[in-house]
């Protein structure tokens, strides 16, 4: 039966005032990846469950999302999953290989196998990370906002054809020329899906939703602009309508295109409250492309937290004084990475709190 209690009263909003533009008490961070491998009792619990059972047993996906906050004075959650999820319910096969990471023993090769994807039903196999998220805003207990997400169009595409990840992305990139209609209609059928489910998450009680297009590094500036930006423009605008229209509040929407920061004036007129940064990106700089009424969200290069304390703590220090504390998320360039210290992220938080 679904859970319809309502939700404990936020403690912590410093998250979504910061995405608002709104004036933060400090300034908020989070870590891409927080929950994972760089973490003992996460591999410990990966020793007794599957990456995909722990993804779809609320109670263990929820146990995942708090390990790091037990451990760190973070300003945000992120539920337990993977962008993987979306591939799956629409039918294609995906297992989680140790040391390998994700694999698709039978992707999409050729437009033919598009009539393998099922749409339909691919939300109610979704349901789980619903629940999830509805259970963790109760375990979490107002203590700070939790973050939904998905994989954005285009880097979804990339797993479904290349198989898992790739250096290259060189099959996916090969099907945009070779069969353009047909990875137009691939791309528009995950824009759907990837609707429905952010509204889904937003109805379960994600408070803030992060579109990861992980994959727009392979693309060059006219081909992100093709092949990913009207996709992420129709995400925000059919997910605000349909919210709107069932009279549900919207919430603050993060837009982290890894490697696109040759296109932050064009990221910045898509309607996305927050532009995720990867490390490439100097902070003055990206602050000057989008202007000031977009809130800014990174980048430090997560080697950094391989540094000796008092390095990652200047190199954070000097970082958030940068950006600023007024619209602005403190965060990684990207994940963090399996070997990174666990000492590392106390200094990393203890300095953005401390910057300003
Ligand atoms: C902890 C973890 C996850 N996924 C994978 C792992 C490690 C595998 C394991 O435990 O066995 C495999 C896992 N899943 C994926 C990869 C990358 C593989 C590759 O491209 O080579 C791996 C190792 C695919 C994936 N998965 C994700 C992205 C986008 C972000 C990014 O660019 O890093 C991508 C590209 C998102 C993701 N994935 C995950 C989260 C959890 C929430 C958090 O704490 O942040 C999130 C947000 C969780």
């Amino acid at each position: 039966m679904k859970d319809t209690r309502p939700f404990p009263p936020l403690k912590n909003d410093n998250l979504l005032r910061a995405a608002r533009g709104e004036v933060v008490d400090r300034v908020p961070v989070w870590v891409m990846r927080q929950a994972g491998r760089y973490l003992p009792e996460f591999q410990e619990l990966r020793k007794l469950h599957d990456f995909f059972t722990v993804c779809r047993t609320p109670e263990l996906a929820c146990e995942v999302t708090m390990q790091p906050l037990r451990r760190f004075d973070l300003d945000a959650s992120i539920i337990f999953s993977d962008i993987l999820v979306i591939p799956q319910a629409l039918g294609l096969t995906v297992e989680m290989h140790a040391g390998v990471g994700p694999v698709l023993p039978q992707p999409i090769r050729t437009p033919e196998d598009l009539k393998r994807l099922t749409p339909d039903g691919a939300l109610s196999r979704l349901s789980y990370v619903g629940d999830a998220i509805t259970m963790m805003r109760h375990k979490l207990d107002g203590r700070v906002p939790l973050i939904g997400f998905t994989g954005a169009p285009w880097t979804l595409m990339g797993y479904m054809i290349e198989g898992g990840g790739s250096k290259t992305m060189s099959k996916a990139k090969a099907w945009l020329y070779d069969y353009p209609e047909d990875s137009k209609l691939l791309l528009n059928l995950l824009t759907d899906v990837i609707v429905d489910y952010l509204e889904m998450q937003v109805e379960a009680g994600a408070q803030m939703l992060q579109i990861f297009e992980s994959s727009a590094e392979h693309l060059t500036k006219d081909e992100f602009l093709v092949w990913s930006v009207p996709f992420l423009r129709r995400i925000r605008d059919d997910l605000v309508d349909r919210l709107t229209k069932k009279a549900v509040s919207t919430v603050p929407l993060t837009i982290f295109a890894k490697g696109a920061g040759h296109s932050l004036k064009e990221q910045s007129e898509l309607g996305y409250d927050v532009i995720g940064l990867d490390w490439t990106v100097d902070p003055v700089e990206a602050r000057a492309a989008v202007g000031p009424n977009i809130t800014l969200q990174g980048n430090l290069d997560p080697q950094d937290m391989y540094r000796d304390p008092s390095e990652l703590h200047t190199l954070t220090t000097d970082m958030v004084h940068k950006f600023g504390k007024s619209r602005y998320i403190a965060n990684l360039g990207h994940g963090i990475t399996p070997q990174t210290p666990i000492a590392s992220m106390e200094v990393l938080v203890d300095a953005v709190h401390k910057a300003l």
